[in-house]
């Protein structure tokens, strides 16, 4: 497979190497023979926001993989906050895809939340039972989430869900902050909701944020670089580098019209899979 490398910068003004939570080097993953990514070179700096776009199966939930530490690089090196990726690692938050809890879950908001402080384990786990509490309160307010915490969550709407799994990606307190399609089946008011407790908090907290999603519009305003995966290749750039008619006709070889219209940006192709084209109805 041709793999082309990042013909955009790659690299805005502000983030160099020494100072980036997120390094990838000259890193291919692949499964078997199918390489998904290959000659990736990445950094990211704290409170930067990294949208990462791509078709299906382009690779984009792999790279969170890969971030958390579940799936090996084939090669190259990944470096996160400064160490190799392994699992459990407190200082990155994860929210994971937006899938609505089973009707029947009865645990409540707030011992969700906690679960982002001891993983899977019950009791105190790792800190006092007061400052536990504190930081899941802390994580509650930052997302607002005080009216609904002590509900049982599978009754809870699909908003009121994800700012508890915002709250649980938070409470740790993390450095990096990976989203995988954080917005998907939400209403516009929910989206606005959810990307704007995450951009406050790489705002307050100077937290890295990267961004899974199809949809680049209702984050766009936030928005510092993309990268594109299209079956192998890829950009790395800003939003005015990455989103032309050119760059996106040469990642999916074929005829791209990039238009903007009120502030948005609009991709229009003849070839079925086109990213924003695709909303994963089939998921939910
Ligand atoms: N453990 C695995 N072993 C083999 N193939 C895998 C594995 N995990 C993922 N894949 C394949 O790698 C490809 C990329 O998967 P990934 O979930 O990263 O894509 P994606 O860009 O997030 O797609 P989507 O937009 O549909 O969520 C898919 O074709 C998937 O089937």
């Amino acid at each position: 497979m041709t793999v082309e490398r990042d013909a955009a910068p790659g690299r805005s003004e502000h983030t160099r190497p020494e100072s980036s939570v997120v390094s990838l080097r000259d890193a291919t993953l692949g499964y078997g023979r199918r390489v998904l990514w290959s000659g990736l070179n990445l950094d990211v700096a704290p409170g930067e926001f990294v949208a990462v776009l791509g078709p299906n199966g382009s690779g984009k939930t792999s790279l969170l993989r890969v971030l958390l530490g579940l799936q090996p690089v084939t090669s190259g090196s990944v470096r996160v906050v400064g160490e190799s990726p392994g699992r459990g690692n407190r200082r990155i938050g994860y929210v994971p895809q937006q899938r609505a809890m089973e009707e029947s879950l009865v645990m409540r908001g707030r011992d969700l939340v906690g679960l982002g402080l001891d993983g899977h384990r019950w009791g105190i786990g790792l800190l006092g039972m007061r400052a536990r509490r504190e930081r899941v309160d802390a994580a509650l307010d930052a997302v607002d989430a005080h009216g609904f915490a002590d509900a049982p969550v599978g009754r809870l709407s699909g908003g009121e869900q994800q700012r508890l799994r915002v709250a649980q990606a938070l409470v740790s307190d993390p450095e990096v902050l990976l989203c995988d399609e954080p917005l998907l089946s939400l209403d516009l008011a929910n989206q606005q909701v959810v990307s704007s407790l995450i951009d406050r908090r790489r705002r307050t907290a100077n937290t890295a944020v990267l961004f899974v999603t199809h949809e680049i519009n209702p984050v766009l305003p936030l928005v510092d670089r993309v990268l594109y995966l299209v079956d192998g290749r890829f950009r790395i750039g800003t939003p005015d580098e990455v989103m032309t008619a050119r760059t996106l006709s040469e990642l999916y070889r074929a005829k791209i019209d990039v238009v903007r219209v009120r502030g948005q940006i609009h991709v229009v192709g003849a070839q079925a899979g086109l990213c924003e084209q695709d909303h994963h109805e089939d998921r939910n």
